[in-house]
C-alpha cells in the first residue's frame, strides 16, 4: 500500500507539472455554421473534424504552447451559436475569460454584420477591449474572387478590426493554407491574404503570455477534447447562408 508520503509526493508531482502551464480561457463566439467547432478543431488538433454537430452549451479543447521557453496552455470554449443551445449558459462563457476570437464567414455578410452583437455582448459580461480579442475570418477556402458582392471584404474586416483594436485574421478551417497566401488581382493589386491557422494560435499564446496577472483557471485542468453540457446533440441542419 502506497504510503502518505509517497502519496503526497505524487500528487506533488502531479500538481507541479499541472502549475507548469499558464492556463487561459479562450473564448470562440460568433454566429451559428460559421465554422466555430471546425475552427477550434483545427487549431487545438491540427485537424478538420469528420463530423460536426450543432453545438449545445460549450465544448472545450486545449492546446499547449511552447511561447518563448515558456508553457502556455489555451483553453479553447467554442461556444453554441444558435441562442437556444447557450441562454442559460451566457454567464458562465464568460467568466474569467482571457480573451476572444470572433469568428465570422467570409462568404456570409451576415454572419459578419452579427459581430458587433456579439461584441456588445461580451461588452454586458465585462470584457471589453482590456483583454486580447480577435476577429477571424473563417471559409476562406471558399473565396470566389470573381464575386465579391456577396463575401466578406478584408477591408471591411480590417477596419471594423481597427476600430474595436482586434487583430484580423482570415483563414479556413477546412483547407488551411501552409503558409500566408497574397492572392493578387490581374492589376497587382492585393485582394485579399490568408492566414495559417498555427499564426492564430501563436498570436493568441503571445499576446496572452504577455499579460501580467496569473491565470484565474489555472487549478485543475487537463488535456484533450471534453464537453460540459452532454446531452444528446440534434444532428446539424444543412448550414444555409444569405
Ligand atoms: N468550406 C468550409 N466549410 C467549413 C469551414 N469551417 C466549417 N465549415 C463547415 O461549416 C459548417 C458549420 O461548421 P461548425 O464548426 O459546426 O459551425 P459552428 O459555428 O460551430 O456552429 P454552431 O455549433 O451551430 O454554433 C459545417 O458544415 C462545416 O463542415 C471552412 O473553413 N471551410
Amino acid at each position: 500500500m502506497e504510503s502518505s508520503l509517497e502519496l503526497s509526493s505524487s500528487l506533488g508531482s502531479v500538481s507541479s507539472l499541472l502549475s507548469r502551464y499558464r492556463t487561459f480561457k479562450v473564448l470562440v463566439i460568433g454566429d451559428s455554421g460559421v465554422g466555430k467547432t471546425c475552427l477550434t478543431h483545427r487549431l487545438c488538433a491540427g485537424q478538420f473534424p469528420a463530423r460536426v454537430e450543432a453545438t449545445i452549451g460549450v465544448d472545450f479543447r486545449e492546446r499547449l504552447l511552447d511561447i518563448d521557453g515558456e508553457k502556455v496552455k489555451l483553453q479553447m470554449w467554442d461556444t453554441a451559436g444558435q441562442e437556444r443551445f447557450r441562454k442559460s449558459m451566457v454567464q458562465h462563457y464568460y467568466r474569467n475569460a482571457h480573451a476572444v476570437l470572433f469568428v465570422y464567414d467570409v462568404t456570409c455578410p451576415a454572419s459578419f454584420s452579427g459581430v458587433p452583437s456579439w461584441v456588445e455582448e461580451c461588452r454586458q459580461n465585462s470584457l471589453g477591449h482590456e483583454i486580447p480579442r480577435f476577429l477571424v475570418g473563417n471559409k476562406s477556402d471558399l473565396r470566389d474572387p470573381s464575386r465579391t458582392q456577396d463575401q466578406v471584404s478584408q477591408e471591411q474586416a480590417m477596419s471594423f478590426a481597427k476600430v474595436h483594436r482586434m487583430m484580423f485574421f482570415e483563414t479556413s478551417a477546412k483547407n488551411p493554407p501552409p503558409k500566408q497566401v497574397n492572392r493578387r488581382q490581374c492589376d497587382g493589386e492585393v485582394s485579399y491574404q490568408q492566414d495559417k491557422v498555427e499564426d492564430i494560435v501563436m498570436a493568441v499564446g503571445a499576446k496572452l503570455k504577455r499579460q501580467k496577472k496569473p491565470s484565474a483557471t489555472n487549478a485543475l485542468t487537463y488535456s484533450g477534447s471534453y464537453k460540459f453540457l452532454n446531452k444528446k446533440r440534434p444532428d446539424k441542419e444543412p448550414w444555409t447562408c444569405c
